[in-house]
C-alpha cells in the first residue's frame, strides 16, 4: 500500500512517441507527479511544451509544458535529486548507459526500451502476468549495495501476447505459437514511418500498404515471450535466475497504415486438450488476485476483455478498451476450419494498445506494483 503519498518521477526520452504517453498517463495520476523531462541536445534547455512535437489528442499537461528539459546524461542533475522512480522511454541507441548511470544512482528504472531486457537480472515484466519476476530486483540492489534497479517491459507486441497467452498457459499448457501482426505506424516512434515517399530507394512507405518487415520485431517476440512466461528461481547458484516457458513460437511481423493499435493473429498448440469454450472462459475469468488486494490505481479486473462478433477487434473501435490498458480477445475458433487439417487446436484475434498497455501503462503499473509490494520506500 501507498496510502497515497506523492512521489515525485522524472521521464528519460519525454519528448518522444512514448515519453509523450507517459506525460499524458502521468498527469492526474494518483501516485506520481512528474518534476523532471529528459531528452536530447535538440530539446535541452527548452521548455517542454516547445521541446516537444506533441502528437496526441489531449492538450499538453500545464504544469508539465513549463517545465525546463534537461539532459540525461547527469542523474545527479538537481532536477531528477527528488525523483525515486524514473521512466525510460529513451531511443534505444541511448538507453543502455543512461539506465545504467541511473540505477548506480540509487533510482528505480522502469523502461520501455529492448536494451537491459535479457540481462540475467533484469526482469520483463508485465503486471499481470509475471509480477512476480520483480523479485530479482533485491539481486541488483544486493549486488550493487544501494535501492537503484532496473524493471523493462516487454516489446509492445510481445506484451498483448503474453496477457492473452497467460491464463491459456496456466490452465492448460503451450506447446507451440505462431503469431502474425499487423503493427501500427505509432510503434515506430516520431516522426516514424514515411507516409508517402516512392523515390526512397527502399520502397519504404505506409499510406496505401504494407511493409512486411520490423527490423528485430520477430526475435524479440519469439525470445521475450519465453523469458515472460517463464520461471524466476533467486536462488539458482549460476545466477540464471530466469528459465524459459518451453513453448516453440514463431513470429511474422507486418507494418499495416493504422496509428494506434497492434493487431495479432495467433495460431496455438496447447499440451492439454480444451474446447473452445473453456478458453472462452478461461479468459473471461482471468483475476489476478494479488493484483485486485493490492489496489493498484490503473491496474482494473481482469486485462482481457473476450469480443464475440466475428468482425472485432478492430483498432479503431476497441484500441481504448480499459483506457488502453486491456486486451481486446475476439475471433476464439478451433485450429482450422475443417476438424483435423491443422496441428494447431485453436486461433484468435488480439489487439493491443502499443503506447499504453505496450509500453509507458505497463510501466506505471509496473511501478505502482513495486511499490504497493515495499520494493520502493
Ligand atoms: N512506440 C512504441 O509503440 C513503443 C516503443 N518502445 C521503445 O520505447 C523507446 C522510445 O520509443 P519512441 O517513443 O517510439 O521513440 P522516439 O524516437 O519517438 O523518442 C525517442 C526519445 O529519446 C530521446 N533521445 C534521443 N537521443 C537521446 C540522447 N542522446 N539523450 C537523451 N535523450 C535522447 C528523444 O529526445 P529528442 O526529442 O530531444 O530527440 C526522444 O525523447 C524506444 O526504445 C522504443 O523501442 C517500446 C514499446 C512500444
Ligand atoms: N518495434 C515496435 C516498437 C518498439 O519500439 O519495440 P521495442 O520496445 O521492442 O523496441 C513497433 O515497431 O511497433
Amino acid at each position: 500500500m501507498n496510502n497515497n503519498r506523492i512521489i515525485n518521477v522524472g521521464v528519460l526520452g519525454a519528448t518522444g512517441a512514448v515519453g509523450q504517453r507517459f506525460i499524458q498517463l502521468l498527469e492526474k495520476h494518483q501516485w506520481f507527479r512528474v518534476v523532471a523531462v529528459g531528452a536530447s541536445s535538440n530539446s535541452v534547455g527548452k521548455l517542454y511544451r516547445d521541446a516537444v512535437h506533441w502528437l496526441l489528442p489531449t492538450d499538453i499537461p500545464v504544469e508539465i509544458g513549463q517545465l525546463k528539459v534537461v539532459g540525461c546524461d547527469d542523474p545527479s542533475h538537481q532536477a531528477f535529486a527528488s525523483c525515486q522512480i524514473v521512466f525510460s522511454a529513451l531511443d534505444s541507441n541511448v538507453a543502455t548507459e543512461i539506465e545504467e548511470k541511473f540505477r548506480v544512482a540509487g533510482k528505480a528504472v522502469f523502461s520501455n526500451s529492448k536494451n537491459h531486457r535479457y540481462d540475467s537480472d533484469v526482469p520483463i515484466m508485465v503486471c499481470s502476468v509475471n509480477p512476480e519476476h520483480s523479485e530479482v530486483i533485491l539481486k541488483q540492489k544486493a549486488y550493487q549495495q544501494n535501492k537503484g534497479f532496473i524493471i523493462t517491459n516487454p516489446n509492445c507486441s510481445t506484451t498483448g501476447i503474453v496477457v492473452a497467452l497467460k491464463p491459456i498457459a496456466n490452465q492448460f499448457g503451450l506447446h507451440e505459437v505462431v503469431a502474425f501482426t499487423m503493427q501500427s505506424i505509432s510503434g515506430a516512434g516520431y516522426p516514424g514511418v514515411p507516409s508517402l515517399d516512392i523515390s526512397n530507394i527502399f520502397y519504404f512507405f505506409i499510406v496505401g500498404n504494407v511493409v512486411p518487415f520490423i527490423g528485430e520485431e520477430e526475435e524479440k517476440i519469439e525470445i521475450e515471450t519465453k523469458k515472460i512466461l517463464g520461471g524466476l528461481d533467486c536462488n539458482n547458484v549460476k545466477s540464471e535466475y530466469f528459465s524459459n516457458y518451453p513453448v516453440m513460437v514463431s513470429a511474422h511481423t507486418n507494418r499495416v497504415p493504422v496509428v494506434e493499435g497492434h493487431t495479432i493473429c495467433l495460431s496455438i498448440k496447447l499440451k492439454q486438450s480444451a474446447t473452445i469454450q473453456q478458453v472462452k472462459d478461461c479468459l473471461e475469468n482471468y483475476y489476478p488476485k494479488e493484483l485486485q488486494s493490492l489496489q493498484l490505481p490503473t491496474f482494473n479486473g481482469n486485462p482481457i476483455v473476450v469480443l464475440e462478433q466475428n468482425n472485432r477487434p478492430q483498432p479503431k473501435l476497441d484500441v481504448n478498451k480499459g483506457n488502453g490498458l486491456k486486451v481486446s480477445v475476439g475471433r476464439i475458433r478451433d485450429g482450422s476450419t475443417s476438424p483435423g487439417e491443422s496441428s494447431f487446436d485453436l486461433r484468435m484475434t488480439l489487439l493491443v494498445h502499443n503506447t499504453v498497455l505496450g509500453a509507458a501503462g505497463s510501466s506505471i503499473q509496473n511501478a505502482e506494483y513495486c511499490i504497493a509490494k515495499g520494493y520502493i520506500q
